[in-house]
């Protein structure tokens, strides 16, 4: 079942992957699939009991983890007192690595065969909107897909009106009123935007620019899931603010950050 072999369908490469991992966690079916972008990680830890971990090299169709020696793992969490179950897939593959549109989205689509009925993608981004500091998370209301590409094969016409469930974000503001909502807009990478490309995306309507996200929004629609989208201001994209902001500064921004969302995440999820 080789997920590069273009005669092999990707859905049976998604369901050897449930298979595998109801096996492996012994949990049979999950609920929630949750996507930990940059400055989410503590998120799994508050959502509650991690009954198993799995490395996701062992998992039919998913790759080494991009960052080099960190093995990416696949957790199941038992959510609470609802014994329901979060499937954490620990580390996402980015277009830019050039493994191909069906890695990025093998996730969404292993969910969906997992029984999971609802994702939540989260990521770290670079934000339009000065009012958004680095640490403010946001809503993702709706996406502009710049890469030129699609998860989709052959003559699937996904409709993705409301793509970004209107519900679960009416849940996240009862969660946290403050939220604001915007527009993402997914670059190729994995450079960053020039000034110029951050002033067209504003101008196209987007509100937050980032690398990942809406190929696998597509792929979980596609696969009959529910999704929500939070983004992670983690810095003002390149010209919006004069004084380009310092590495430490978003990364310290970043984590100072982390109890709150994860916290949110996890309200949000309980739900
Ligand atoms: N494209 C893009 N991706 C990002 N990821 C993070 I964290 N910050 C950015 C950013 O400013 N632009």
């Amino acid at each position: 079942l080789d997920l590069d072999d273009p005669t092999t369908d990707p859905f049976d490469v998604a369901r050897a992957a449930a298979e595998h991992l109801a096996h492996a966690t012994g949990v049979p079916r999950h609920d929630v699939a949750l996507v930990l972008g940059s400055g989410w990680g503590g998120a799994a830890d508050l959502l509650g009991e991690t009954v198993a971990e799995v490395a996701s090299t062992d998992v039919p169709g998913f790759s080494a983890a991009a960052v080099h020696g960190h093995v990416g793992t696949i957790r199941s969490v038992r959510i609470g007192a609802s014994g329901k179950h979060a499937l954490v897939l620990g580390s996402r593959t980015h277009l830019y690595e050039g493994k191909g549109v069906r890695r990025v989205v093998h996730g969404m689509r292993t969910a969906a065969a997992t029984g999971a009925t609802t994702v939540v993608l989260t990521n770290g981004c670079g934000g339009l909107n000065p009012a958004w500091g680095p640490g403010t998370p946001v809503l993702i209301s709706d996406h502009l897909n710049l890469t030129a590409t699609s998860p989709v094969e052959g003559a699937t016409f996904v409709d993705l009106t409301d793509l970004y469930s209107p519900r679960l974000r009416g849940l996240a503001r009862e969660v946290d009123p403050s939220l604001d909502e915007g527009v993402y807009v997914q670059f190729r990478g994995p450079h960053y935007e020039t000034p110029a490309e951050v002033r067209m995306a504003g101008r196209l309507g987007g509100d937050l620019v980032g690398m990942s996200t809406t190929l696998e929004a597509i792929a979980a629609r596609q696969a009959g899931l529910e999704v929500l989208g939070i983004s992670l201001v983690t810095n003002l994209a390149a010209g919006i603010s004069e004084q380009p902001l310092s590495h430490e500064e978003v990364l310290e921004a970043g984590l100072a950050a982390g109890p709150r969302i994860s916290a949110l995440l996890a309200d949000i999820i309980r739900r």
